[in-house]
């Protein structure tokens, strides 16, 4: 079988269980919670003294990964590519999970000279149990992993690097808090996790289970940005961001392998042209890479995709004009 995890330390090759839940897959928590400070006090969760100094984290991601992908548009619209450096692992994840095994767009791990991801975990913790994910916030100085887990990475990078360089913009403002939440909370379950529960489903009745609600989201999105330019109104948002990182993937991955494929992001009007709007922000078409996107889903899931074939198409035009000025002529990024 394809993908694992470490038990106690030790890399076990199985792929998910999906037994115990009556074919559902069900996602686990990240296991690393510190946050990255400004000052270095503790965040929401872990522990202190983790403070933000330009050079000192580094990030490994996948360009395949939407989770990952949320880190390096954070990371390009703050400014901080000279502040953070990053590693990027082969598109292939299978015996050996995530590795730096080289090729076209992959970035060694100059860091902590690990061959796979799993021996960077296995240097934070020795005894680790459990995923071994993409995105990881590492830091040099203290030789450990500070947070795995995306949607706290963004917020980190969003705030804790404005002192020491990063260019201002508050993508999480606290105006827009409940109404940001709210939506993230139903992309989530319905959309960003919504394609995987798809897509990794092994009963018919937990794959239809997950494609009508991704589809009324869809439908309802689709109308809401009918008025907005953005989801809350004139300006990016993480919001925007966590669902740019499915959308973008959508019709050359899930529409097929995930067997998402109702109707495919460029049959809606609003839809399509918003993911065209916030793909041609400043540094964000350069944190897409549609060749390890493809490769990744369509040559890792050997139980979904036997034969590691990937698809041609389909024809994809990102850069293509929005016409979103028409919804809103206001500058896109938040101050
Ligand atoms: N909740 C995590 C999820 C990260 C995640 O699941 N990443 C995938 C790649 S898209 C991964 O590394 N999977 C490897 C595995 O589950 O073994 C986050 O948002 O950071």
């Amino acid at each position: 079988m394809d993908m694992g995890l470490l038990v106690d330390g030790e890399w076990r090759d199985v792929w998910y269980e999906t037994t115990s839940t009556g074919g559902r897959f069900v996602r686990k928590d990240s296991a690393f919670r510190h946050w990255v400070t400004a000052d270095g006090a503790a965040g929401p969760s872990g522990e202190g003294g983790f403070k933000a100094e330009p050079g000192r984290y580094h990030l490994y991601v996948s360009l395949a990964c939407p989770w990952a992908h949320r880190t390096l548009i954070l990371r390009a619209l703050k400014g901080l590519e000279d502040a953070i450096s990053v590693s990027v692992v082969h598109w292939r994840m299978l015996e050996e999970g995530w590795t730096f095994t080289q090729g076209p767009g992959t970035v060694p791990d100059t860091v902590n000279g690990a061959h796979a991801l799993y021996q960077v975990y296995l240097a934070a913790d020795a005894h680790y149990t459990g995923r071994v994910t993409v995105p990881v916030l590492w830091d040099k100085q203290r030789r450990t992993i500070v947070n795995n887990e995306s949607s706290e990475i963004i917020r980190m990078l969003n705030t804790a690097f404005d002192g020491v360089g990063a260019t201002p913009g508050d993508y999480y403002p606290v105006a827009l808090r409940p109404e940001i939440v709210a939506l993230n909370s139903r992309i989530y379950d319905t959309v960003n996790n919504g394609v995987y529960k798809a897509g990794f489903a092994t009963t018919q009745a937990a794959y239809e289970e997950a494609v009508a609600p991704l589809f009324n989201t869809l439908d309802w999105l689709d109308e809401r940005l009918a008025s907005r330019r953005f989801l809350t109104g004139d300006h990016v948002t993480e919001a925007d961001i966590r669902l740019f990182t499915t959308l973008v993937r959508f019709d050359a991955v899930y529409v097929g392998h995930f067997k998402c494929n109702i109707r495919r992001i460029a049959d809606y009007p609003n839809l399509s042209a918003y993911l065209r709007d916030l793909f041609q922000l400043p540094g964000v078409a350069a944190t897409v890479n549609l060749e390890h996107i493809k490769r990744h889903y369509y040559e890792s899931h050997r139980s979904i995709n036997p034969t590691g074939i990937v698809p041609v198409g389909p024809a994809l035009d990102f850069a293509a004009p929005h016409g979103r000025d028409r919804v809103s002529s206001a500058n896109p990024l938040p101050v």
